[in-house]
């Protein structure tokens, strides 16, 4: 098969990639420390000659996606697979060349997105299904050379099969499927593996990897990722907006009269800096025009990628607020939901939150008797021990730390915005696992004892009081008459 690869959706995504501060809301930031030199990026070829003439740095993987079929219990199974072996010699054996690139990473996981080696129109529609606007996901969890005991550890370890089965089994049936980053499993040769891997240790080399994230691998024994809908703007004309919803209702432990909701206690608990408050999530789903306006216009820079010459921040914003918003019903121009979806996928997600923890995380997590609260554990003792309150925990938190993307775009001809909103990184957590639930436990005693949540909490001289929450306006409110 030809093998030049297609060098629009390249320089999309690396675009996107120096546009946008990929991470989003989150805390940690890009170390800023510029390449260390500059370095020839050599193409691929799949040309062995080549390959062995040059000495330039390569950063992508160059790896086959096959479908294998294997008997299974009920007839023959399908398993997608990407391996770097090309087998293509094997008889009956269908391979489509791919390459895989850095996209961005997180605590837990490395993107890639997924490159056809060739051209899209020759690949087996069985396999552009799979591949088409996808990126693939793959876990952390193995220390790497450069491991020095300083940084960052990701989460324990899941599999992508465990986190593909919670997915499955829980936020699937509870969603529609346009309203999800879409999972499919598949199995990924070591080399794969150890080939992304070496690209990791080349960015630290270059000095390109974020810093905090130094020191870790891809899971060197795992065999699965996922296959994940990709939301990168697919060019010039579109971009991504990013943002964590958090807590959309208050949080059933906050006392009742609080002015703080549960993200904007733990986030003025914790300080954090002006540029990464979040958005208040309970201004964001009020359906006010003014509160929903002023929160998306506040969004820190880096929520938004780069704007396009011909786009507004403010009609971005505009745009955002009408989505946001709740009473607007023209179509959105992908054919299934109206304008302003962005209002109801958010009160479906807060509902979840509520169904799925209506005591509060204080009620639910089990704590052993040495604990400063054992009075309030001790008098929850039926509802701690109920198994199914616990694992409901593990999902409405996980319902609270998910991503939401927004991918815009505008229409050449009547201006108009499109928008396709997903909710993404629905991961397991587990209140069993004790680190997580203890976490938890005393980020919302410490919320509620310290006084964060009424806006009571003792400050340091000169700091002051962080009155940006939706409950803290209107409690003024009312206060103003
Ligand atoms: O504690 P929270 O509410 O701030 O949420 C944590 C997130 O903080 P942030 O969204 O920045 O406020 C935090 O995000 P960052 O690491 O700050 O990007 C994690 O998502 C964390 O989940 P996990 O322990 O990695 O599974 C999240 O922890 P969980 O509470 O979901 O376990
Ligand atoms: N579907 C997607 N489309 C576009 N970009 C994505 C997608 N999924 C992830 N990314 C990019 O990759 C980054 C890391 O992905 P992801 O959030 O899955 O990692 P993580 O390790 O689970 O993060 P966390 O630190 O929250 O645990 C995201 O911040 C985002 O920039």
């Amino acid at each position: 098969m030809g093998c030049t690869h297609s060098s629009e959706t390249t320089d999309s995504i690396s675009e996107y990639q120096s546009k946008a501060n990929l991470t989003g809301l989150k805390k940690e930031h890009v170390d800023e420390t510029p390449p260390q030199e500059t370095h020839e990026q050599i193409s691929a070829t799949f040309n062995d000659e080549d390959r062995a003439r040059t000495t330039a740095r390569i950063d992508f993987v160059s790896a086959y996606f096959t479908i294998e079929m294997n008997a299974g219990p009920q007839g023959l199974i399908a398993t997608p697979r990407i391996t770097t072996e090309d087998q293509a010699s094997l008889p009956g054996f269908e391979a489509t060349p791919v390459i895989l690139r850095f996209v961005d990473e997180g605590a837990a996981n490395v993107v890639w997105s997924i490159e056809c080696a060739g051209e899209w129109a020759t690949v087996l529609p069985t396999h552009q299904s799979f591949l088409r606007k996808k990126l693939l996901r793959l876990r952390k969890g193995t220390k790497s050379p450069s491991f020095n005991g300083t940084q960052t550890s990701p989460p324990p370890f899941l599999s992508s099969q465990d986190v593909y089965q919670h997915y499955n089994e829980n936020i699937q049936p509870i969603f529609s499927k346009h309203e999800l980053v879409e999972q499919t499993l598949v199995q990924v040769s070591e080399d794969v593996i150890k080939a992304c891997n070496a690209i990791l240790d080349t960015s630290e080399d270059y000095g390109e990897r974020k810093r905090k994230r130094w020191g870790w691998h891809i899971e060197h024994t795992e065999r699965t990722g996922l296959l994940i809908t990709s939301m990168i703007p697919n060019d010039d004309d579109s971009i991504l907006v990013q943002l964590k919803p958090k807590w959309l209702a208050q949080s059933p432990g906050a006392p009742p009269n609080a002015r703080r909701c549960r993200t904007c206690a733990i986030q003025t608990f914790r300080r954090t800096d002006k540029d990464h408050l979040p958005v208040c999530p309970l201004a964001l789903v009020s359906g006010k025009q003014r509160l929903v306006h002023d929160t998306l216009s506040n969004l820190p820079k880096s929520a938004i990628s780069a704007l396009p010459p011909f786009m507004e921040r403010s009609e971005v914003v505009d745009e955002l607020t009408t989505f946001f918003l709740g009473n607007d019903h023209m179509d959105s121009g992908l054919g299934h939901e109206p304008k302003d979806y962005g209002h109801k996928l958010l009160l479906h997600l807060r509902a979840l939150q509520q169904q799925f923890d209506p005591l509060g995380v204080l009620k639910v997590v089990r704590i052993e008797s040495e604990d400063r609260n054992a009075e309030l554990a001790s008098a929850n003792q039926v509802k701690m021990s109920d198994a199914k309150l616990r694992r409901d925990l593990g999902l409405a938190m996980t319902l609270r730390d998910c991503t939401l993307f927004i991918k815009m775009w505008k229409d050449g001809e009547s201006e108009r915005f499109h928008l396709d909103a997903r909710l993404a990184d629905l991961d397991p957590k587990s209140s069993e696992d004790g680190e997580r639930s203890r976490r938890w436990y005393d980020a919302e005693l410490q919320l509620v004892e310290g006084g964060w949540y009424e806006g009571t909490e003792e400050l340091e001289e000169g700091v002051a009081t962080h009155e940006k929450c939706m409950l803290w306006n209107s409690a003024k409110e009312a206060y103003d008459g």
